[in-house]
C-alpha cells in the first residue's frame, strides 16, 4: 500500500489470493464483468461456480470456458462468497429469489458496482459481510488485460464487515480478478456510485458520444465527406485518447503539431465552455439527489421505453453506418473485434 496520494491504494503484494483458498465464489451472471471475474478468478486458483438461470444463453459460453455452471440459488448456496454481476436493474430481483434465501451467517455479497446498496434496492442482512471490488474499465478490457499480464484500477469498499475479515477478503478478489496489478483504491459505496454514475453520464459514455456526434454533424452539414468526418471525429479520438492514457494530457500536447495545440488550448473551452460546466453540476445533483435512479428505476418498471427509442436512433446514426464500412475494410480487419463478438453474444442473452 502507498501513503503517496490522497486515498490507499492497494497493489498485489498487499494481497493474498490464498485467504480465498477455502471458499468458493459464486459469480451470478456471465456478461461484460461476470465472464471477466469468474474466468480470472479461476485462472487465478479460486474455486469458482458461476450462477445463471437454466434458460440463459450465457450457459453454454461458461462451460465452453471450462466453469462449473448452475442455477444463481444453488450457486449461492454451494458459495461462501457471491458476487452480483446480472444487470444492476434485475440485482434486487435476483438478490430476493436466489440470494437471500441462500445466504448464510459470514457470507460475503459482493458488487462490481454499489448502486443497489447505496439507493436502498437491496437491504442485506447484518450477519454477511457486503463488499464491493469495482474494476474501473469495462468487462471485456478486465479480462483481456488480465491474459495480456497487466491489469484494470479497481474501487474496493466495505459497506458492512461482520466477520472482520471483509477487506482482506474483497483485497484477495480483487488481486483475483487482475486488479491489484494496476492499483485498488479503498472508497465508500456512496463516492464509488455517485463518481461512477457521474462518469459515465457526463465524460466516458455520453458526453464524448454527443462531441463525437455534434463533430461528426458538424462537419457533414458544411458539406464536408462522411468518410472524413469519421476519421477525423471518431477514429482518431482513439489514438488521441491512447496518448493521454499513456501520459496524461501533456503527452498528447507535446505529440500533435503546435498548431493542433493553440487551436485546441484557445478553442476548446470555448466548445466545452461553462454552460456545460453547468450541465454537468446538473447531471451530478440528478445522481446525488436519486432523481436518476428513480427515473432508470421507473423507466425499467414501464419496459423501457425511452431507452428503446434512443438507443435505435443511436444505432441510425449516419456515423454507425459510415464506420461499420470503413472499419471492414482496414488492413488488420478479420471479421469482428473481439470484444464486438463478446458484446454480441451478451446482447443475444436474456
Ligand atoms: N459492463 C461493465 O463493463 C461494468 C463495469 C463496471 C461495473 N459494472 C457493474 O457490473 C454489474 C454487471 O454488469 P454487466 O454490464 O457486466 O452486466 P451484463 O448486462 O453484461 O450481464 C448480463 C448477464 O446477466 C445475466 N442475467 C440477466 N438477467 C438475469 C436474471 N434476471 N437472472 C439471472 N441472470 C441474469 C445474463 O444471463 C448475462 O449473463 C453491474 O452492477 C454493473 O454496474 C459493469
Ligand atoms: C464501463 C463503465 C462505464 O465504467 C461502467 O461504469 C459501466 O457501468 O458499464
Ligand atoms: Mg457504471
Ligand atoms: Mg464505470
Amino acid at each position: 500500500m502507498t501513503d503517496e496520494f490522497t486515498t490507499d491504494i492497494y497493489y498485489d503484494d498487499d494481497a493474498d489470493v490464498s485467504t480465498l483458498d477455502d471458499e468458493t465464489v459464486a459469480v451470478l451472471g456471465y456478461g461484460s464483468q461476470g465472464h471477466a471475474h469468474a474466468q480470472n478468478l479461476h485462472e487465478s486458483g479460486v474455486d469458482v461456480v458461476v450462477g445463471l438461470r437454466e434458460s440463459s444463453s450465457s450457459r453454454s459460453a461458461a462451460e465452453a470456458d471450462g466453469l462449473t455452471v448452475t442455477t444463481p440459488a444453488d450457486a449461492v448456496s454451494q458459495a461462501s462468497y457471491v458476487s452480483v454481476l446480472v444487470p444492476d436493474t434485475v440485482q434486487a430481483d435476483v438478490y430476493e429469489n436466489a440470494i437471500e434465501p441462500n445466504l448464510e451467517a459470514g457470507d460475503t455479497l459482493q458488487f462490481a458496482h454499489g448502486l443497489n446498496i447505496h439507493y436502498n434496492q437491496i437491504q442485506p442482512p447484518e450477519d454477511v459481510d457486503v463488499t464491493m471490488v469495482a474494476p474501473k474499465s469495462p468487462g471485456h478490457l478486465v479480462r483481456r488485460n488480465y491474459e495480456n499480464d497487466e491489469g484494470t484500477p479497481g474501487l474496493l469498499a466495505v459497506y458492512q464487515d461482520t466477520t472482520g475479515d471483509a477487506t482482506e477478503r474483497a483485497l484477495a478478489y480483487a488481486k483475483a480478478i487482475g486488479c491489484a496489478r494496476a492499483g485498488v483504491i479503498e472508497t465508500t459505496f456512496q463516492e464509488e456510485v455517485e463518481s461512477d454514475l457521474f462518469g459515465e453520464q457526463a465524460v466516458l459514455c455520453g458526453g464524448v458520444t454527443a462531441l463525437v456526434k455534434h463533430g461528426y454533424e458538424a462537419l457533414v452539414d458544411a458539406g464536408y465527406s462522411p468518410e472524413i468526418a469519421y476519421f477525423e471525429c471518431l477514429n482518431e479520438l482513439k489514438l488521441i485518447v491512447d496518448l493521454m492514457y499513456e501520459g496524461g494530457n501533456m503527452e498528447m500536447w507535446n505529440s500533435v503539431s503546435d498548431t493542433a495545440e493553440y487551436g485546441g488550448l484557445t478553442r476548446g473551452d470555448r466548445i466545452v465552455d461553462d454552460h456545460v460546466r453547468e450541465n454537468m453540476d446538473e447531471v451530478l445533483e440528478e445522481i446525488q439527489n436519486g432523481e436518476f435512479t428513480r427515473e432508470w428505476i421507473l423507466e425499467n418498471q414501464a419496459g423501457r421505453p425511452s431507452y428503446s427509442q434512443l438507443r435505435q436512433a443511436e444505432q441510425e446514426h449516419e456515423i454507425e453506418d459510415v464506420g461499420a464500412r470503413l472499419r471492414e475494410l482496414f488492413a488488420w480487419a478479420d471479421d469482428e473485434t473481439e470484444a464486438e463478438t463478446e458484446s454480441a453474444e451478451v446482447a443475444a442473452d436474456d
